[in-house]
């Protein structure tokens, strides 16, 4: 983990503070209040133009949060990198000044983050406070700033936004294999799994795609809320995308994960969509793929719950591009297993770990690794010859008490850091026994449909 200082922006931002986990004398006490507000109407919409690092969202079917600016950045790496986030932010916290007249899920300082799939990444770990983020939840809408405590901040109103850019000649290219490599690298992990070395293997790939015009982050996540409203719509730190997946919420003591492993492709025809879907719900792959996928969450989760709820099939989740099978298990969080809260000033009832710590306990599930993980996902990182970089880690927001919410990166793509002209999308598919690679490739093509689509200029 590093503390690393804001570059100075333009105009009255106020500076950055920076903190890690011993305490940080010269770091200045934050402010953050919280006031509620007019409804703002889309969120999404009321985003200024900020860089693609000081853009967050986090967005389903209207509700959530955005944010701009950084008033605390937290860094971390490594196999620790989500526990060792956790902590920075309970410490964090703990030295904040906070006011909230509204105190909803989501009001008061929040940090947005994003962490890499693999241990070994050099993506680490973001945790990010924006300097502004607007909420809304249920018809109840708030305003939060984040301020040094002795300084004057943000005005305590949504600006008027700029206009919203389109990419523009947008070129695409191959990522780290071309197609027919990737497919006759899933074709070698067939063979590995038909031989028995293990059951079940997650395969992602990426493409490039370079617009003419700098990417406008803003027009990424319109296109995406607007098509995928049942997905979490997300912007961390350059990571943009929709997801359907929520690896974990905890709020007010109660885990709730949606589990999605098995998928079908839409055909645009409805009547067939139906006819499919429940083929879907019947066929052997998919569920044996779905249990594998719910049975390694159910295994992660139990040490830190009371009780589990587990429905006893899946349902068939629609969504414009592709159908799941989806389980939403929930879980009674208790700190009284051993497992104490992260936040003992915030949760003196011993509540249990934050969400973010369960999302460490929790991440890589089956469905974006594999079974058992540590075989699948060494053989991911062989196969699929690339960094996952933070596609496919946990990614959402913390709040002061340790709630919050953390999807599974994916239906997504990252902004390059050097050149803000370009995107990497990926996309994977869950690979077992009877897996064909022609479909898989397939199944990859209609994952990377919201991104591709979301960068269609008109
Ligand atoms: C890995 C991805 O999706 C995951 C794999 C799925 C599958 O193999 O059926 C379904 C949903 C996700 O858990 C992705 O979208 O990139």
């Amino acid at each position: 983990m590093s503390r690393k200082p804001r570059t100075p922006t333009a105009g009255p931002a106020p500076a950055a503070a920076a903190v890690h986990l011993a305490a940080v004398p010269e770091a200045p006490t934050l402010h953050a209040r919280t006031v509620a507000i007019e409804d703002p109407g889309e969120l999404i919409a009321r985003l200024p133009n900020a860089s693609a690092s000081e853009t967050f969202s986090w967005v389903r079917r209207g509700d959530g949060l955005v944010g701009w600016g950084e008033a605390l950045r937290i860094e971390t790496s490594g196999a620790d990198r989500i526990r060792d986030a956790d902590a920075a932010w309970a410490r964090a916290v703990g030295d904040m000044r906070i006011s909230d007249d509204v105190r909803e899920p989501g009001t008061g300082p929040v940090a947005f983050g994003s962490f890499a799939f693999s241990p070994d990444s050099r993506a680490g770990g973001v945790l990010v406070v924006p300097e502004v983020v607007l909420g809304r939840r249920d018809g109840v809408a708030w305003l939060t700033t984040v301020t040094p405590a002795d300084g004057a901040g943000p005005p305590l109103a949504a600006p008027v936004p700029d206009p919203v850019v389109a990419p523009q000649d947008v070129r695409w290219s191959d990522g780290a294999l071309d197609s027919p490599t990737w497919r006759s690298a899933v074709a070698d992990v067939v063979r590995r799994i038909r031989a028995g070395d293990v059951t079940k293997v997650v395969m992602a790939r990426d493409v490039v795609a370079r617009s003419a015009r700098p990417l406008d982050v803003r027009h990424l996540l319109g296109r995406l809320a607007a098509e995928y409203p049942a997905c979490w719509t997300f912007a961390v730190d350059h990571l943009v995308g929709a997801t359907p997946e929520l690896l974990v919420r905890r709020e007010k003591g109660l885990a709730a994960c949606r589990v999605l492993a098995g998928t079908i492709r839409r055909t645009g025809d409805d009547a067939d969509d139906l006819r499919h879907a429940a083929e879907l719900a019947r066929s052997s792959k998919d569920l044996e793929e779905h249990e594998l996928a719910v049975a390694s969450l159910v295994r992660a989760l139990r040490p830190y719950c009371a009780s589990i709820n587990v429905p006893d099939a899946p349902f068939v989740l629609h969504l414009p591009n592709v159908m799941h099978l989806a389980s939403d298990v929930t879980g009674v969080v208790d700190g009284a297993l051993g497992h104490p809260s992260t936040f003992p000033a915030h949760s003196a009832d011993g509540r249990g770990p934050s969400s973010l710590a369960l999302a460490a306990a929790l991440h890589p599930t089956a469905a974006v690794g594999g079974t058992p993980t540590p075989t699948a996902t060494a053989i991911l990182a062989e196969a699929e010859r690339m960094d996952r970089g933070r596609y496919a880690g946990p990614v959402g927001w913390i709040g002061a008490d340790g709630d919050g919410e953390w999807g599974i990166a994916l239906r997504s793509g990252e902004i390059s850091r050097d050149d803000d002209h370009r995107i990497r999308l990926f996309a994977g598919c869950g690979i077992v026994a009877a897996s064909d690679p022609d479909a898989e490739l397939a199944e990859s093509e209609a994952k990377l449909a919201p991104m591709r689509e979301a960068l269609a200029q008109a």
